[in-house]
């Protein structure tokens, strides 16, 4: 191995200018990883054995790739006289195209976001810079020089490629026998010596990168002989375990174990919050590790398409990630790996996409990750708010997606509630039926445009009079996913603002009647503001929801709600024409401004309009012709 290749620049080699945005990364991880300068072995690590499972990937469809070159392994030599650390690999390698492109452009789709979040004035640390995954250019936090040269599986020509990552790259031909895979010789800073030291090293690996799948290598210390003549050949030996982490017995690993491993996967700098580690022996034999990790990555958002995060190994072989076939997207949170002993090698996407096999594991995986749920949600409820914070919307999904086990994703929602003081969502349904009113058989929710349009909700008034509980779904995926609310616990669940409320079995009989008494009291009224509405309502009747509001808009039970109408038409999608019914709350004093009016019936239509438009203000609703309501308002305000 020859160590001065950082040194000499051969005469034929070609210069290359960074793309811009490998600059900005570039400074970005030297400044801000500073003082985390250790991850850069676990990186490159981490790219060496990405580089030998592609290589024992591509080598399934062409075994003779694998001919050269003896056991995949990664080896790492430090020579502290030429300050160089070199880490090599016999892995797939780069060709010429590939060192330009990999090396010198960004291409990562991740790392393009970042930037991109990044000039919107996200503020950088670590924690952040961690979430895309630094890669290759974190050596340059250690190195103030860097060469890589590689001969890509398959080829007889090897290229250098070269930079001291400051702005420009130079790439030339290398020695033809150089062997298969790739080898970086990083000229180590001078701060940054102790990476040359081999214990400094060593516990590096063994911290970091212990799980690695392929033996990592380190010479052997070499014991001086007595007489200090002969010095043996150095040796190389493996300082990992050299075993794909979940191929090991669960009683052998260790929580760090587990934890080191998750960061590897995920590229996150946090700790997961749970995981859980199974073998399935049977019909199908697999392994599964899932982790749930503690925050969202910066861009779990915007990559909701990519659903990368569960990788597929077949054999212990890595195939492809298959987040998409493997694991439902409301679940898309979860990290992991899966080892099938069962499915071909061979397999394509397509092929997963079919499976009846990949079908039973999806079943399975869907299961483990619900059940680590509810474990963290029962014995570690702090750890549970965590992770609703970070992916609680995301699981909503699962009301819609999952009809198979809907009640138990219900069970792991959280909300506000009338009887909440902020918008956080900490109730569990089963909270909630836990402190039902004796006589109350529904659980009741209502949703609404944010926090504070929902708790101040007309429709509200007549349940919290009588000492009910509401839920208040208030954030925009809410009145989606509650369309798919029917039941949880063999109890219904209402929507506060649909159909009819039946608070009879909630009051007592003397409520009754008196409802019954003021409907039919309200009769001439209720016919004089219809008469006046005419098409802008399918119906207009006394509320016995409203207390403190004059009235309020509901629709049919079977009815598109308002605010789910105004997503619609938001979207620019056409919406189903469907008139909202006006309740009344006929003790008001402005319904009963109303009443008294005695054939005047351009002033019963402007109380009507102004009742009506009140009502559609307070579910959040716009109006038609704003200018015509200040009018209107004003008539009534000065008249
Ligand atoms: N040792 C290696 N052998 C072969 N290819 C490599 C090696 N190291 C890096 N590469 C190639 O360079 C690319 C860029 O590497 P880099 O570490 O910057 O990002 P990445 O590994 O793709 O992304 P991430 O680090 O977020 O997983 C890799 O995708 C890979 O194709």
């Amino acid at each position: 191995m020859s160590t001065d290749a950082t040194t000499e620049t051969a005469p034929q080699a070609e210069t290359h200018a960074f793309q811009a945005d490998v600059q900005q990364v570039l400074k970005l991880v030297i400044h801000s990883l500073y003082s985390n300068k250790d991850i850069f072995l676990r990186e490159l690590v981490s790219n060496a054995s990405d580089a030998c499972e592609k290589l024992r990937f591509e080598a399934l469809a062409q075994p003779d790739l694998l001919a050269d070159g003896g056991e995949l392994a990664i080896d790492i030599v430090a020579d502290r006289d030429s300050r160089t650390l070199s880490l090599r690999d016999n892995g797939i390698g780069m060709s010429r195209d590939e060192l330009i492109r990999n090396l010198g452009t960004v291409a990562h789709s991740g790392t393009r976001r970042f930037l991109e979040s990044i000039a919107a004035g996200e503020k950088v640390d670590a924690q952040l810079i961690g979430q895309f995954g630094v890669g290759f250019y974190s050596a340059f936090i250690v190195a103030d020089e860097i060469a890589v040269t590689s001969r890509r599986a398959g080829s007889d020509e090897a290229w250098t490629w070269r930079s001291k990552g400051d702005g420009q790259f130079s790439i030339e031909p290398a020695p033809a026998d150089t062997p298969r895979g790739t080898t970086l010789y990083l000229h180590v800073r001078e701060d940054a010596e102790d990476y040359l030291q081999d214990w400094k090293l060593r516990s590096l690996v063994r911290t970091y990168s212990d799980h690695v799948g392929f033996p990592i290598r380190m010479l052997k210390p070499v014991a001086k002989t007595e007489d200090d003549t002969e010095t043996p050949a150095p040796e190389l030996e493996t300082v990992n375990q050299a075993s794909a982490l979940w191929t090991r017995a669960k009683t052998e690993l260790s929580d760090d174990d587990y934890k080191a491993f998750y960061k590897h996967l995920s590229h996150d700098f946090a700790d997961p919050l749970a995981w859980t580690h199974n073998r399935v022996e049977g019909n199908q034999n697999f392994t599964s590790l899932l982790y749930v990790p503690g925050h969202a990555p910066f861009d779990f958002q915007a990559g909701r398409d990519e659903r990368k995060g569960l990788k597929l190994y077949i054999k212990r072989i890595f195939i492809m990630d298959a987040a998409e076939q493997m694991l439902p997207a409301y679940l898309r949170f979860a990290r992991g790996v899966v080892d099938s002993d069962d499915l071909p090698l061979n397999v394509s996407r397509e092929l997963l996409q079919e499976s009846r096999q990949v079908e039973r594991i999806k079943g399975a995986l869907t299961k483990r990750v619900l059940d680590l749920l509810e474990k963290i949600a029962r014995d570690e409820p702090e750890n549970y708010v965590k992770f609703w914070e970070a992916f609680g919307a995301v699981l909503k999904e699962g009301v819609v997606e999952d009809t198979a086990n809907r009640e138990r994703v219900l069970k792991l929602l959280r909300f506000a509630t009338t009887r909440s003081d902020s918008a956080d969502q900490r109730i569990s349904l089963d909270d909630y039926i836990g402190r039902m009113a004796g006589l109350q058989e529904d659980i009741y929710y209502l949703t609404a445009d944010g926090w504070n349009a929902a708790r101040h909700h007309p429709k509200l008034e007549a349940l919290k009079a009588r000492g009910i509980e509401v839920l208040l779904l208030h954030e925009r995926i809410d009145d989606w996913v509650s369309g798919y609310f029917h039941e949880y616990a063999g109890k219904r669940l209402r929507n506060v603002a649909k159909g009819e409320i039946d608070l009879d079995k909630l009051g007592s009989e003397e409520d009754k009647a008196k409802q019954e008494e003021a409907a039919q009291a309200a009769a001439p009224l209720v016919d004089k503001l219809k008469a006046a509405l005419g098409e802008r309502v399918k119906d207009v009747r006394v509320s016995n929801r409203l207390v403190d509001s004059a009235a309020c808009l509901v629709v049919d039970e079977y009815d598109m709600s308002l605010h789910m109408q105004r997503l619609f038409a938001a979207a620019g999608q056409a919406v189903p024409p469907s008139q909202p019914i006006l309740e009344i709350n006929p003790g008001h004093a402005l319904v009963k401004r109303v009443e008294a009016v005695d054939g005047n019936d351009a002033l019963v239509a402007d109380y009507a309009a102004l009742i009506f438009e009140q009502a559609m203000l307070a579910e959040g609703g716009t109006l038609d012709d704003p200018a015509a309501f200040i009018a209107r308002m004003n008539r009534l305000l000065v008249g």
